[in-house]
């Protein structure tokens, strides 16, 4: 292997994401062929033997970009010297768990990771949050780390910018290739505006090409509900589209993103199109260099407006709410 390794530490490895997410990265899909990787799971003591047997089928697969595996219960050590970390693995909200129990115990998790990030990661650490509710887990393990640049910690979006692709293509019988300038802005939540204002498809608005009633009534209820709609037909929340779309993110972060379009990614707010400062929200991105930069210039027209505010409201009263919390 002419490189030295690329560190990727999982958490919630053991787990359905985790088993849909880390063959792909040990092929070099992640970070791309010819990158060699060294994985780093974690998990909760009960799940190591789980994550130790899906260590052994990453060994039988033998991956030629896989330059070994370590299996810890221990965010100290799984984050150590780390490259990137995907933090998958959250405390799922159970029957009887109050909003403010599901924040605080997804506090308890996200917290130390933070910390552990930010004492022992690689100085050109990216995090990617999938666990939810991503944009806060994001936050509370950014505030956990103020060593690490801001910036550096991201939530994922990508997942609903892949349904609202697909479900515009298949509306307009079009290739997804042929859908560009997609964006969900806000939270990863039912309240997400999926944006067909700005999105193109043989370069002309999508929005001018579809009716208002199904834009309004069926797409954005689609793509922002189908979280729900899949746990609803599988009995459990989506797992090879959520490490696909976790796959996409780091993919375009570290690699850029192809000239001509952008893609969605939660990140901390710089103000950009009245999004309070410091919350992590979904936004139209690119990336250039390894860092992500908003696209700026956007209009906003009224209903798109209304649409942002409401998903970021929610952002902000989560924000709120973990820091009554005393977990920033
Ligand atoms: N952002 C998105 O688009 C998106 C999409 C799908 C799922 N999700 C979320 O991703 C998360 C994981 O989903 P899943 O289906 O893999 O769940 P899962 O329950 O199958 O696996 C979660 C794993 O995390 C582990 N875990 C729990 N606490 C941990 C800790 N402190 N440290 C390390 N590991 C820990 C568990 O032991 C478990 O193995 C959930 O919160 C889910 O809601 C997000
Ligand atoms: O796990 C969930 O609640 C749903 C998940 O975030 C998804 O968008 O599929």
């Amino acid at each position: 292997m002419p490189q030295t390794p690329v560190k990727v530490t999982v958490t919630g490895a053991a787990g359905q994401i985790g088993y849909a997410l880390l063959f792909r990265i040990a092929s070099g899909q992640l970070l791309g062929q010819g990158v060699p990787v060294r994985l780093s799971l974690l998990e909760i003591p009960q799940a190591v033997k789980a994550a130790e047997g899906t260590a052994m089928e990453l060994d039988d697969c033998a991956f030629p970009l896989l330059a070994g595996i370590d299996i810890s219960d221990d965010p100290n050590v799984a984050f150590d010297g780390a490259n990137v970390g995907l933090l998958v693995g959250a405390r799922p909200r159970t029957k009887g768990m109050e909003r403010g129990d599901l924040l605080e115990a997804n506090g308890g998790i996200f917290g130390p990771q933070g910390k552990a990030i930010n004492d022992h990661a690689a100085d050109d650490v990216r995090v990617l949050v999938v666990g939810n509710p991503a944009n806060t887990n994001a936050l509370i393990a950014q505030a956990h780390a103020p060593d690490v640049p801001a910036d550096r910690f991201t939530a994922m979006t990508r997942l609903d910018h892949n349904r609202a692709l697909s479900q515009l293509a298949g509306k307009l019988q079009v290739a997804v290739a042929d859908v560009k300038k997609m964006t969900i802005w806000g939270n990863h939540s039912a309240t997400q505006y999926p944006d067909l204002y700005h999105a193109e498809v043989g370069g002309k608005i999508a929005a001018e090409q579809v009716d208002d009633s199904w834009l309004r009534d069926t797409f954005i209820p689609t793509v922002a509900k189908r979280g729900a709609a899949i746990i609803e037909a599988r009995g459990a929340s989506s797992a090879a589209s959520a490490a696909n779309a976790a796959i996409d993110h780091v993919y375009d972060w570290i690699n850029g993103t192809p000239q001509g379009d952008w893609t969605s990614a939660a990140i901390p707010s710089d103000g950009s199109y009245g999004v309070p400062e410091g919350l992590i929200s979904s936004f139209p991105v690119v990336s250039n260099g390894g860092a992500w930069e908003i696209v700026q210039g956007l209009d906003i027209d009224p209903f798109s407006r209304e649409r942002i505010d409401a998903s970021v409201a929610e952002l902000a009263e989560e924000r709120e709410a973990v820091s009554r919390l005393g977990l920033l």
